[in-house]
């Protein structure tokens, strides 16, 4: 079936629908990892977006159900050159295309990726509409301006807190769209962790005692957060606190930082990122569209992306507080910044590195 994917600059694509056939708007993206399909539709930071593979051959190894991010997957639509009709992998529990049959998500194949990536690389992220019929330009006018991705956490966030047992560290994670490699990373260092909706009190975290919180990844803008600043400010002066990219966002806005939106983001999993402190660099995964502006005095960067040296890694001067703008938890992607997870296991030992 023909479908059209119609940009907010007014071009538009033709390719073929598939997966479920509906209408959809979203925040057009795009995505370079050659793999990992399946982690990039399960992770809630997609919330709201129309993702485009730049790998032109999509589907090839299947979905199983091990290597999901999360219950769903979230995006609004996925855009790719090719999808692959027969999957072959022994982990293969379905095809790419049931699979978002079941989820109610639609994809659209057959359009030149490689031009599509070139505009949004030199316009910017834009909204975008894919679309089974004909759309007079008052249409498209009215459904682009009635998309917004505000409040994208409150739609991903868990209703309650919920816990996963463990003999270890007991730690709290603020659930702004948490992926699920940053529990079972945790879990892999024995921890305890109870999971807390975004706008949980704080009274309510902290009475559960934790050695030490984590601020989830998530969707949307860091400054739609901006209400919960207090809560954060509190976490940086009472237990170790570890920010993973919007955690990391909001870890600086709350401190006094700033954030700004970039022109198409981080996707993708070889962003070569540079540890200040050890001298080193390391390839990271990716998955972003906010970045820190300005940092405040109180906190110290600590890792800059060598593609165009904006921050990656801020450590408070006075307290063991630290955050992450790439995914040290991987999935997909490589896993070389996983010594964080050890540095956060340290702080909340009472260890000096970041304190
Ligand atoms: N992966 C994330 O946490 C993304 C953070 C934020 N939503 C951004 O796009 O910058």
């Amino acid at each position: 079936m023909k479908a059209q994917l119609i940009l907010e600059n007014g071009k538009k694509f033709e390719g073929r629908a598939f997966g479920y056939k509906q209408e959809s708007v979203g925040e057009l993206v795009f995505t370079t990892g050659m793999t990992g399909y399946q982690e990039v539709l399960t992770d809630p930071s997609y919330h709201g977006q129309i993702v485009t593979f730049t790998y032109p051959l999509i589907g090839n190894y299947g979905i199983n159900l091990e290597d999901i991010e999360s219950a769903t997957p979230h995006p609004k639509a996925l855009i790719v050159r090719e999808k692959a009709n027969y999957p072959s992998n022994w982990r293969c529990e379905m095809g790419l295309e049931g699979y978002l049959k079941h989820h109610k998500i639609m994809g659209i194949e057959a359009l030149d990726t490689r031009e599509l990536t070139k505009i949004i690389r030199d316009q910017g992220t834009m909204k975008a509409i894919i679309t089974l019929r004909e759309l007079t330009e008052s249409q498209i006018a009215q459904k682009l301006n009635q998309f917004n991705n505000i409040h994208a956490v409150d739609r991903v966030t868990t209703s309650h807190s919920y816990e996963v047992l463990g003999e270890g560290k007991h730690v709290a994670i603020i659930d702004f769209g948490v992926k699920e490699n940053i529990l079972r990373s945790l879990q892999l260092r024995n921890c305890k962790i109870t999971v807390f909706p975004a706008r949980a009190k704080v009274k309510e975290v902290l009475s559960i005692n934790p050695d030490g919180i984590l601020l989830s990844n998530g969707p949307g803008d860091p400054e739609d957060l901006m209400d919960i600043a207090d809560n954060i400010r509190t976490f940086v002066e009472t237990k170790p606190v570890f920010g993973i990219c919007l955690g990391h966002q909001i870890l600086n806005l709350a401190l006094g930082g700033s954030s700004k939106k970039m022109t198409f983001g981080h996707r993708g999993c070889n962003h070569p990122v540079k540890d200040l402190q050890q001298g080193k660099v390391y390839i990271t995964s990716q998955n972003h569209g906010y970045v820190v502006n300005e940092v405040p005095e109180t906190l110290e960067i600590t890792h800059i992306n060598l593609n165009d040296q904006s921050v990656e890694g801020l450590r408070h001067r006075k307290h063991p507080a630290f955050s992450v703008q790439f995914h040290p938890e991987a999935s997909p992607g490589p896993q070389e910044t996983k010594y964080l997870f050890d540095e956060f296991m340290n702080a909340m030992k009472g260890g000096q590195d970041h304190a």
